[in-house]
């Protein structure tokens, strides 16, 4: 009987303990219920006061656009019909008066808004700032409403880059740029739309959903300065200013068919722009402008290289617009490439580039192949910008649902680094560089760069060096290459990070890079095509990439502006 009984006793205890752990398993299971429900609910309210907010906004500008179209007005199509060059020209003769331009823009804007998904906010102070303006002191671009990425500081509204956090930190004062575009005459009239975090080239997020492409309305408009590049090419605004480090700036102008400049880091004055990462040094994020010719990148750039921007921001070297550099037609010697080893560049992109060359080489330059440094950039550009394994990135987003085309990203995030390592060694054989044109290939390999984002840097200086010198060897000044295109369907671009190296290089490097609209995606190239990703693209806008050393902003626009000339001279003849 005594056994039995301490059967009995021990058998009653471990269902004691059984019992506690059930029950503090449940206590715990119910208390992160409950957190999760609550900040659901967090959540669900602040999208919604974003999106009364964004309402608000829109509704508020249309009843000033409509009481403004009263009386009679100058025929809008006009004014929108102008390029930047010529529309600085009509507001600086007179011919055309600031009011007229910005209620032409403003009408089109919440035209485009609806068809689109591509603006976050109106700025209703645009309409202060017009009643203000001052036609005495008359700034290179007088008259001009701007349009301005989410993440572009503005004084009093929060830049939320998609992430809850950032709802609640308005800004304490516009960015430098804005000053500076406010003095020389500019209207900053509307915010566009960015994907969450901004590290992606994508553009959705839960407060205000996914931005579409004016050239296909199944496709994504790229990103992140995706909402600039929808809206502009949408006919809503005429200049735009984004941010680029890893592709932001011109990856969305090629996916829309527009042009886009991301300058040599610190060139322009980057204070007051929102970032995940900020104080990252490895991986230089550029703000640049996207237009509908390089013409107005130049004049954009013109205008903000000026003494008030070294004044705001005494990091900026004063370095003032090289007019006689963007002027010069003497001939080039041009190196260019049409495949990087590790991602494959889809039909359309390398065709571009072939005619490009064809095209140049008529003119008179010098054709030179060249191959990008052999290191892996995609690695680089993942291990520099987010070099702590994305431990940051994981911190900024807590509390924020995550895009679902980062999900699969921060299920590799969320890993200790310990153990990333460990996984990245091991499936390290299973990962095939060369092996181009599968997307199952391509997610394989970008997955393990994530994995492998904590290990070291030292290539990075390396690869500059390398790069230099081989420019220098060749004798080149300027390199012709593919950059990412057609525009992709929607939910690829955070899955395949990978496909963003062309871009991504020249932010690793820090070279200014440029992209030029050249020609549209023809049947065959449909045909050949291999990747899901940018499958259904007939017609769609396909650029290249024009490169120039750091600190030759103005070379490389000269660049681009001769291959943007050619290709209209060219397509003028074949009618
Ligand atoms: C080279 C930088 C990219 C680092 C991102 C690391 C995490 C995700 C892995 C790969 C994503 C590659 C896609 C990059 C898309 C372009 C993103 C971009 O340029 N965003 C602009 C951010 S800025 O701070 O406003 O300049």
């Amino acid at each position: 009987p005594m056994e039995t009984l301490r059967q009995l006793v021990q058998t009653e205890s471990r269902l004691h303990t059984v019992t506690e752990v059930a029950l503090v398993a449940c206590l715990f299971g119910g208390l992160v219920l409950v957190r999760t429900v609550r900040s659901r609910r967090r959540e669900k309210r602040l999208i919604a006061k974003l999106q009364n907010q964004r309402e608000r906004s829109l509704q508020q500008a249309e009843q000033r656009v409509m009481k403004y179209k009263q009386h009679p007005v100058t025929n809008s199509a006009f004014i929108l019909n102008l390029s930047l060059s010529e529309l600085t020209n009509q507001l600086q003769e007179g011919s055309l008066s600031p009011e007229e331009v910005f209620y032409a823009y403003m009408d089109k804007t919440l035209d485009v808004q609806q068809k689109l998904n591509c603006c976050t906010e109106i700025i209703l102070d645009s309409f202060e700032q017009l009643k203000a303006i001052d036609s005495g002191k008359k700034g290179l671009l007088y008259g001009v409403p701007v349009s301005l990425k989410e993440n572009i500081f503005l004084k009093v509204h929060a830049s939320s880059c998609g992430v809850v956090r950032f709802v609640h930190q308005p800004a304490d004062d516009d960015c430098v740029l804005v000053k500076v575009l406010k003095k020389q005459g500019a209207i900053p009239f509307v915010r566009t739309n960015v994907p969450q975090s901004l590290l992606n080239y994508d553009c959705s997020n839960q407060f205000y959903g996914q931005t579409l492409n004016p050239c296909n309305l199944q496709k994504t408009p790229g990103g992140s300065s995706g909402g600039e590049a929808s809206l502009i090419a949408g006919g809503g605004s005429v200049i735009g200013l984004g941010s680029d480090i890893g592709g932001s700036v011109r990856i969305p102008a090629s996916f829309c068919g527009i042009c886009g400049l991301k300058p040599t880091s610190g060139r322009l004055s980057s204070r007051g722009l929102k970032s995940i990462y900020r104080g990252q040094k490895a991986v230089l994020s550029s703000i640049g402008p996207l237009g509908k010719d390089v013409d107005s990148l130049a004049l954009f750039m013109r205008a903000i290289l000026c003494d008030d921007m070294y004044s705001l921001d005494p990091t900026v070297p004063p370095l003032p617009f090289k007019e006689e550099v963007y002027r010069s037609r003497k001939p080039l010697r041009i190196g260019y490439f049409e495949q990087i080893e590790e991602t494959p560049a889809s039909p359309s992109m390398i065709r571009a580039v072939q005619e490009v060359k064809a095209l140049l080489e008529q003119a008179g330059h010098t054709l030179v192949p060249y191959s990008p440094v052999k290191v892996e950039m995609n690695e680089l550009a993942i291990k520099g910008a987010i070099s702590d394994g994305g431990g940051t990135y994981v911190q900024q987003l807590k509390g924020s649902r995550i895009d679902p085309t980062l999900r699969a990203q921060f299920l590799i995030y969320r890993i200790p680094n310990w153990l990333k390592k460990i996984i990245a060694f091991i499936i390290k054989p299973l990962v095939n560089f060369n092996c181009i044109s599968l997307i199952g290939k391509k997610k394989q390999q970008t997955f393990y760069l994530l994995f492998r984002s904590v290990a070291g840097l030292w290539k990075l200086h390396a690869s500059i060096e390398d790069t230099i010198a081989e420019w220098q060897r060749l004798n080149i000044d300027v390199v012709l290459c593919p950059i990412i295109g057609p525009a992709f369907n929607f939910n690829y671009c955070g899955k395949l990070t990978c496909m963003a190296s062309f871009s991504m290089i020249y932010n690793v490097l820090n070279f200014c890079a440029g992209v030029v609209p050249v020609s549209i995606v023809t049947a065959q190239d449909e045909k050949n095509l291999c990747h899901l990703a940018a499958k259904g693209g007939e017609g769609l806008p396909v650029a290249v990439q024009c490169v120039a050393l750091p600190w030759q902003d103005e070379l490389c626009l000269r660049f681009m502006k001769e291959v943007e000339e050619l290709v209209k001279k060219q397509r003028i003849n074949e009618r």
